[in-house]
């Protein structure tokens, strides 16, 4: 019914989404789970062509490309539950769930007794009826998420698109509205399309479930089983957790084991290396965990030094837009020198300017200090190939190579780890 071919988006130059690619079919309950900022509400808003793919397409059967279906269209063929609060705070909640019918009136045409019926049916399913004539602006986040609900399914599109719908209801309300979604799409065959952060309940109701990583691109693709397991949820979330049955629905249910792994780094001490924002995750991840961290040269105002900054650690700062100095460089080789766990160089990208950080990670490593090196990518090399040597010099030299963050920090929890 959608198909969703080899989609990609960005924000400006930024992609959030990459390479996204399945068919959502009719009568399907599909839920779209993901860290905060994977893409998920942005993926939401391509499916019904609010936004232009940069490279791919989604296609609703039959018609032209999402992005250039006019929006009328696309009402009457798919009904959305935002995300976000939206300003029609002025009108009564049974006004608001009228605006749901739009989609089915002619032009001018006042409400016909279909449409009243709709809306009245719709504010029963939703538990609304008895906060039909109080403004939208009254009523509780909960209450005004069940209004939400109501306005869609007035709407009586064939897609229900709802985005963390759920997420301000009470577990009664919460219930209520799951059931609502399993009942409607069994007996009418409403195909569903949502985003959630609720595991157990997207394990409880999906037929399917895209799994999101943090690179906008798909981790898992499949059956609530396939997709749910321990890997995959540490591989997109970065959090450990066991899977087991639920005792009652049968459906997979999570248990954090570690929820979050704080404090576990706190007797390290480590310099970085980064720039342009390429260590911010790393940063922050680091202090979180308790570890002693300083970081340089960086310019001042890049967004990795407001970080560091921000955090209280210790930063060897250059001025904005010049190359390191050496006087600069000699102060963070001092700070490396002290960082007894060792160096980490992010994937930064490298010009003349800042080159002369692999130097000084060549001598420290002569010096005996451990090195590790995050991701290096040629494509991020714009010294016609020098830092790119320099890089696999160090590789030849001991530095350790590793994939991404986590890795790295799997590696210092291991070997941070008592029982070692
Ligand atoms: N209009 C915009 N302009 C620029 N960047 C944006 C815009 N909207 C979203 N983004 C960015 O795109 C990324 C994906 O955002 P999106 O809202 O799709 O994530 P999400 O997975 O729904 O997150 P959450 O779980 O927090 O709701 C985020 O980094 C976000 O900051």
């Amino acid at each position: 019914m959608i198909q969703i071919d080899r989609l990609s988006f960005g924000y400006g130059t930024r992609l959030v989404l990459q390479h996204i690619s399945t068919t959502i079919e009719r009568g399907e309950i599909f839920t779209i789970l993901g860290p905060n900022g994977s893409g998920k509400t942005t993926l939401l808003r391509l499916l019904r062509g609010v936004l232009t793919p940069v490279q791919g397409q989604v296609n609703w059967s039959g018609n032209r490309p999402a992005h250039r279906m006019g929006r009328r269209h696309m009402a009457q063929l798919c009904a959305v539950v935002p995300q976000s609060l939206e300003s029609y705070f002025e009108f009564s909640v049974e006004q608001m769930v009228c605006m749901g019918r739009y989609a089915h009136r002619k032009w001018l045409a006042g409400e016909s007794e279909r449409d009243a019926m709709a809306v009245q049916r719709a504010m029963a399913l939703s538990d609304t009826l008895h906060l039909a004539q109080r403004p939208v602006s009254s009523v509780s986040g909960g209450e005004r998420q069940r209004v939400y609900i109501a306005r869609a399914l007035a709407q009586q599109a064939p897609v229900l698109m709802l985005d963390e719908a759920t997420s301000n209801m009470d577990m009664d309300h919460r219930l209520e509205m799951t059931q609502l979604l399993q009942r409607l799409n069994a007996n009418e065959s409403q195909t569903v399309v949502q985003v959630s952060h609720d595991l157990d309940m997207a394990a409880q109701i999906s037929h399917r479930i895209m799994l999101l990583g943090s690179a906008g691109s798909i981790t898992a693709l499949g059956s609530p089983r396939q997709v749910l397991t321990p890997a995959n949820l540490k591989s997109s979330f970065g959090v450990e957790v066991g899977v087991e049955e639920n005792p009652y629905t049968g459906a997979p249910r999570i248990i954090p084991i570690r929820p979050t792994q704080r404090s576990t780094l706190h007797n390290l001490s480590i310099h970085v290396i980064g720039g342009g924002g390429s260590a911010s995750g790393l940063l922050r991840r680091l202090h979180m965990a308790g570890a002693q961290v300083s970081t340089g040269p960086l310019n001042r105002g890049d967004s990795d030094h407001v970080l560091a900054q921000a955090l209280g650690m210790d930063v060897v700062i250059e001025e904005a837009f010049v190359a390191f100095s050496a006087a600069q460089i000699a102060k963070a080789h001092q700070l490396a020198a002290a960082a007894s766990t060792g160096l980490v160089i992010a994937p930064c990208a490298w010009g003349h300017g800042n080159l002369v950080c692999l130097d000084m990670a060549r001598q420290l490593l002569l010096q005996g200090t451990s090195v590790w090196i995050i991701n290096p990518r040629p494509e991020n090399d714009y010294t016609g190939g020098s830092a790119w040597q320099k890089l696999q010099e160090l590789r030849q030299m001991g530095a350790t190579v590793l994939p991404d963050t986590d890795a790295f920090l799997e590696l210092l929890r291991s070997q941070n780890s008592p029982d070692c």
